[in-house]
C-alpha cells in the first residue's frame, strides 16, 4: 500500500494569548489520499488556518505529529516544503513586477534552471488561463486574475500536493465559479492531491469530493458531501396555502401518513423534512386531496452542507462564523 500523502495523529496546537490557553487545533487524526480533493470547511476560528500553517511547517505543533507528502512536519520541515506548494490567505507576489517573471523567480527559487522555470511558468499561465495578462505588472490585475496567478506560484515546481488557505475569499461568484473549475482541470491534468479551506459551503459542496467539517479545533464530520447530507440533514418540502387554517389542518391532521418525519407549521407554510423528499410528494398531495385542503405551492429543497453543520452542531455556520469573528 503506498503511503498516505497526509497523515495527522493527534495533532495539536495551542496559543497563549493575555496568559489565556486557546486550543486552535485540538488533536487532530487526519489521513489524506494522493490525488484526493479535500475541504476543511468550518467557521471562522475553527482551526482551519492553523491545520494548514502546521501541514506546511509556517507552525510548529504542540503535539502530535504530522507527516506530509512522505516527510515529517518537525524533523524535516525543508523535505516537506519541498514536495508541498502552499497558496496562504491573500498572499501574492511582488506588486511591481510582471506576473510572468514573478513565476520565473519562484521556480528560480525552487532550483529550476532558467529555461525550465520560463517553460513551466508559461505551461502555468496557459493552463490557468493567464495568457492575456502575464506580462502586466501584478498590481494592475483584478482579484481574481491574481488569485489565479498565486495559484500558479503554489504550483511552479510541480508539486505532488498543494495547500490553498481561502482560494475565493473575496471573489465574486464569477470569479469563484471560474477559480473551481480551474482547480479541477489542474486536478484531472496532473493528479495534484488539494487541501483548500474554505467557509464557503456551495464551494465545498461542488469542488470537494471529501469534506472535512472543523469545529472548535475539532474533527466532527468527515465524508463525501453527498454522504454527509444524506446521513446529517434530510429533504425539505416546503407546502405553501392560501390560508393559514388549511396550513393548520395539514400539519395537524394529514401529515401523518409521513411516519416520524419533522414536520414544522409557521403561517400559511408547512416544512416537512425527509429522506427522499421528492419521492414523498405524489403521496403527500393525495391524502392532503383527500382531505379537501387545497395546496398552493409545493417545492422540494435539497439540504446544504449548512443543515449538516446546523445538525452537527446545532448552530448555523454562517451564524458561528459571526461569533468566531
Ligand atoms: N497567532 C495566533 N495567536 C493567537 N491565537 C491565534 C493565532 N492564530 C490563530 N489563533 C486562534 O486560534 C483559533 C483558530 O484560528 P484559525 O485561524 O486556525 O481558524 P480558521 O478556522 O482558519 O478561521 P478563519 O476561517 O477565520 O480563517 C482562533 O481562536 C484564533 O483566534
Amino acid at each position: 500500500m503506498t503511503e498516505a500523502m497526509i497523515r495527522t495523529e493527534g495533532l495539536t496546537r495551542h496559543f497563549t494569548v493575555k496568559k489565556q490557553t486557546v486550543e486552535a487545533v485540538r488533536g487532530l487524526d487526519l489521513e489524506v489520499r494522493a490525488g484526493e480533493l479535500v475541504a476543511l470547511l468550518g467557521p471562522n476560528g475553527a482551526g482551519k488556518s492553523t491545520t494548514l500553517r502546521m501541514l506546511t511547517t509556517l507552525l510548529a505543533p504542540t503535539a502530535g505529529t504530522a507527516r506530509v507528502a512522505g516527510r515529517d512536519v518537525t524533523t524535516d520541515p525543508r523535505g516537506v516544503r519541498h514536495r508541498i506548494g502552499y497558496v496562504g490567505q491573500g498572499n501574492g507576489a511582488a506588486h511591481s513586477q510582471r506576473g510572468r517573471d514573478e513565476l520565473i523567480s519562484q521556480g528560480r527559487a525552487y532550483g529550476l534552471d532558467r529555461a525550465a522555470a520560463r517553460d513551466r511558468a508559461a505551461e502555468l499561465i496557459a493552463s490557468l488561463d493567464l495568457e492575456a495578462v502575464a506580462d502586466r505588472t501584478v498590481s494592475s490585475l483584478s482579484g481574481g486574475q491574481r488569485r489565479r496567478l498565486d495559484i500558479a506560484m503554489g504550483l511552479i515546481h510541480a508539486p505532488d500536493l498543494l495547500f490553498l488557505d481561502e482560494p475565493s475569499t473575496g471573489l465574486d461568484p464569477q470569479n469563484r465559479a471560474a477559480l473551481a473549475g480551474h482547480i479541477t482541470a489542474l486536478r484531472e491534468r496532473h493528479a495534484t492531491t488539494v487541501v483548500l479551506t474554505t467557509h464557503y459551503l456551495d464551494e465545498a459542496d461542488q469542488l470537494a469530493e471529501r469534506v472535512i467539517v472543523i469545529d472548535h479545533g475539532r474533527v466532527i464530520a468527515d465524508d463525501t458531501p453527498e454522504r454527509l447530507k444524506a446521513e446529517h440533514a434530510g429533504d425539505r418540502i416546503v407546502l405553501t396555502f392560501d390560508h393559514e387554517r388549511d396550513a393548520a389542518r395539514a400539519a395537524g391532521e394529514r401529515l401523518g401518513v409521513l411516519g416520524d418525519a419533522r414536520i414544522e407549521q409557521s403561517g400559511s407554510r408547512v416544512v416537512i423534512e425527509a429522506d427522499g423528499g421528492a419521492r414523498l410528494v405524489p403521496k403527500l398531495l393525495r391524502g392532503l386531496d383527500d382531505a379537501d385542503i387545497t395546496v398552493a405551492a409545493v417545492e422540494v429543497a435539497r439540504p446544504t452542507l449548512d443543515d449538516v453543520f446546523l445538525n452537527l452542531t446545532g448552530r448555523s455556520l454562517r451564524e458561528a462564523s459571526k461569533e468566531g469573528k
